[in-house]
């Protein structure tokens, strides 16, 4: 087998003086890591050629994304699918494939609503015949797809969707209908031009009862003309916070008639008699590529973080700036403590991140392709409520280190050169989409309420809730260092948080209140108790998979020195938590505190090792603040001389308004 290269980054020139002395300095080498986090040699290489093919195909050069208008944004993003779809016949790339080319371009593709949404949808709600009719011509891009779901006016609460899919038994077809104007679509990503087809979910009534909501594949526009067909109504929303968001659009259909055959009937189907049947399945089956979709956003939410931590680290290395030793010479920014508190411990919430999301997709994975399909359906509340909870809880925090990443960066941080700009402004919607946040905090909080309750009464609860009947006794952290002591310390805090959810709704219950008032007048104590609960889980599990793997002792050092930071910083930024549960005590957060400033110290040697391990392209990264040379200055002089702005020496606005202007004020 070919030896591996260290790094995705090839045609390195000259690297800046500082970032070499960074590297040269490291306890580690970065490549060994990029081999632990990538899963070996072999996918480390694969992924390394797929995204290397694609950047030296100028068809995928970002270089200039950030002056384009949004009508050339979404060109780009068009020739762009089409591209991927060509590699696919020329190349013979894989869906493996795609998803690494999708994940390197940020999913800027006029098409990846399709790929991430309704492809999978038809594979897990369709039936094999349905599948067998409609995945080829998705596949060749004769139907481009997206999910419709949300309306203009709900797109929270799925019960009050208003679109209509109504059974004539008579042409055995479905009516499709939008009650106007709040039951339009609003919002499905590719549905403003990109499509032909959209996997729409309305409202199923036969006989005038509702069953309700269904999904069904509605054709939106001939295949060869890209036109609206008769009864339906397409465009695109208007401008967004973000340019690269593509064509998200808007979807009226006035009776529009689709076979029967086209309601995704794996788990629900009518008869040509009209009769509605349940085949298998869950009540909520048809939530099913939430639950995906949602598990994939925590790999998003890492994405983002890592992305981040990776620019604003080698910048901090490569920025000299102040006085530190008076007299000296101007220090590297990352040599202040304080630069060092915004980036290291995000470094370690990136690492933490990566290991959630390993948990998440392979505990997607687990209950998807094994369980359910051996019909059995036990872990689906769990895996609801943690791919809710994960989803929200990771894109939190992932956006809040993108914004730390990018003030770090001072002035520069405002220019979208930075590329830390676009990492916001794109990841924003990663915090709404698929789910508000708050809202799915809530649904992981009635998971808890509920195991909680039966904890309490000596039952069962799932296999995440173990702590719940553990038994910990309080103020036992003697060594902040000690990880099965921090583990204890979490679980203490989370469960005294659920505590307080469960006593106040109880209290509220006995004081009279229904259980819906009871709910809502202690919400922000259920989400609190949610946040906990999802903290401690990522905590342990980033404490526990990194005392686990088998690999190279400097590696193993660096790593359990993240996983302490990063427990030590979550207990910091929760603080009154800790100490209200009595998990820690004031002298105790005082040692935490210094702690946290020691393992600052002793990481940072390490920072831009441990950011050069995640092994960005620098065309992903699309920063110039970020090169894996560090040549920042001579980047940005580079791409301002190429900013349209400076293309004439003149700008005719000037000799537009102001000239005719000065003439007239000279007379
Ligand atoms: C591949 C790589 C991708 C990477 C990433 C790339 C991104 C780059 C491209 C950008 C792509 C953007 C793509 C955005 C695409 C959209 O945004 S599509 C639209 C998504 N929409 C939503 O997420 C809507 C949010 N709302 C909901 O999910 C539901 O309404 C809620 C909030 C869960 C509540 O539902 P409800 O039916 O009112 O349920 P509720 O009465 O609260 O609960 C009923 C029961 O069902 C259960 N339940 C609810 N939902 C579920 C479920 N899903 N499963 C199982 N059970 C459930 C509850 O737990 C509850 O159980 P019990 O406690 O009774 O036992
Ligand atoms: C970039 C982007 C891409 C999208 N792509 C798609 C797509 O491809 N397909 C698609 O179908 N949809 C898509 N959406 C829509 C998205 O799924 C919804 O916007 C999202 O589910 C939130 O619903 P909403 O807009 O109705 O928010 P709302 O529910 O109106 O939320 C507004 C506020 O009300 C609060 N709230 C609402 N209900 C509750 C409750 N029960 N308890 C407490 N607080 C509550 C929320 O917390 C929030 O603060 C996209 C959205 C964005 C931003």
């Amino acid at each position: 087998m070919a030896l591996v290269e260290s790094s995705i980054n090839l045609e390195v020139g000259k690297v800046n003086p500082d970032l070499q002395k960074e590297r040269d300095g490291a306890s580690f080498n970065p490549n060994d890591m990029t081999l632990v986090l990538l899963g070996g040699p072999k996918r480390a290489q694969h992924r390394r050629e797929v995204v290397r093919q694609l950047f030296s195909d100028p068809v995928f050069n970002q270089e200039m994304r950030y002056s384009q208008s949004k009508t050339e944004r979404y060109d780009q993003a068009m020739h762009q699918s089409i591209r991927l779809a060509e590699y696919m016949i020329e190349k013979g790339w894989t869906d493996k494939e795609m998803q690494t080319a999708a994940v390197a371009l940020h999913y800027d593709l006029a098409t990846a609503v399709h790929a991430v949404m309704f492809v999978p949808t038809i594979l897990r709600l369709a039936t094999p015949e349905q599948q067998a009719e409609w995945l080829p011509q998705a596949a060749s891009f004769k139907m481009i797809g997206t999910y419709a779901q949300t309306e203009l006016g709900h797109g929270t609460n799925l019960k009050a969707l208003e679109t209509t899919a109504t059974y004539d038994r008579s042409s055995e077809c479905f009516i499709m209908n939008t009650p106007l104007p709040s039951g339009m679509k609003w919002w499905p990503g590719g549905l403003g031009k990109s499509t032909t087809h959209a996997l729409v979910t309305a409202n199923l009534i036969v006989d005038g009862q509702s069953h309700g909501f269904q999904v069904f594949l509605v054709q939106l526009r001939d295949v060869e003309t890209f036109e609206e067909l008769p009864g339906i109504e397409v465009g695109d929303i208007g401008p967004r916070i973000s340019v690269s968001v593509t064509d998200n659009g808007y979807l009226i259909m006035r009776n529009v008639k689709i076979p029967r055959n086209n309601m995704l009937s794996k788990y629900c189907t009518v008869t040509s008699e009209g009769k509605f049947l349940r085949q298998e399945g869950t009540a909520k089956s048809n939530y099913g590529t939430m639950m995906m979709v949602r598990a994939s956003i925590v790999d998003l939410a890492f994405q983002n973080t890592s992305q981040a931590v990776t620019i604003a680290t080698r910048y901090g290395a490569v920025r000299r700036q102040s006085e530190l030793k008076p007299g000296a010479k101007e220090p590297q920014i990352i040599d202040f403590v304080t630069q060092q508190y915004k980036l290291i411990p995000n470094i370690a919430l990136a690492y933490g991140l990566h290991f959630t999301k390993e948990y998440m997709l392979s505990y997607y994975h687990q209950v998807f392709e094994e369980e359910i399909q051996k019909g059995v359906y036990d872990s689906v509340p769990e895996l609801h409520s943690q791919s809710c909870g994960l989803k929200a809880y990771c894109t939190d925090l992932s956006m809040d280190t993108v914004e730390v990443c990018r003030r770090s960066c001072g002035g520069h941080g405002f220019m979208m050169a930075s590329g830390l700009c676009s990492l916001l402004m794109d990841g924003l919607g990663s915090v709404t989409y698929e789910g508000e946040n708050t809202v799915l905090y809530l649904q992981t909080a009635r998971f808890l309420m509920k195991n909680y309750a039966a904890a309490m009464q000596g039952g069962r609860t799932a296999r995440s809730l173990a702590f719940l009947t553990a038994n910990h006794p309080t103020c036992e952290l003697l060594d902040v260092f000690n990880l099965p002591q921090l583990q204890a310390v979490f679980d203490v805090r989370a469960k005294f948080m659920l505590e307080c959810g469960a006593v106040r709704m109880s209290e509220s219950l006995k004081n009279g209140r229904q259980q819906y008032e009871a709910w809502n007048e202690n919400s922000v104590e259920l989400v609190r108790a949610s946040k906990a609960y999802l903290d401690s889980f990522t905590a342990v599990n980033f404490m526990k998979r990194v005392s686990t793997l088998d690999i190279k002792p400097e590696l193993k050092d660096v790593l359990m020195k993240l996983c302490r930071l990063h427990a030590l910083h979550r207990i910091v930024s929760s603080a009154e938590e800790f100490l209200q549960s009595m998990a820690i005590n004031t002298k105790q957060l005082e040692d935490i505190r210094s702690a946290e400033i020691k393992l600052l110290a002793s990481l940072r040697p390490d920072a831009v090792a441990l950011v050069d391990s995640f092994d960005y392209h620098d065309q992903t990264l699309n920063s110039a603040l970020g090169r894996y040379d560090g040549n920042v200055y001579e980047k940005m002089y580079d791409l301002t001389k190429r900013n349209p702005m400076n293309e004439q020496s003149v700008h005719p606005a000037i000799h537009k308004y102001l000239k005719p202007f000065q003439a007239k004020a000279r007379l």
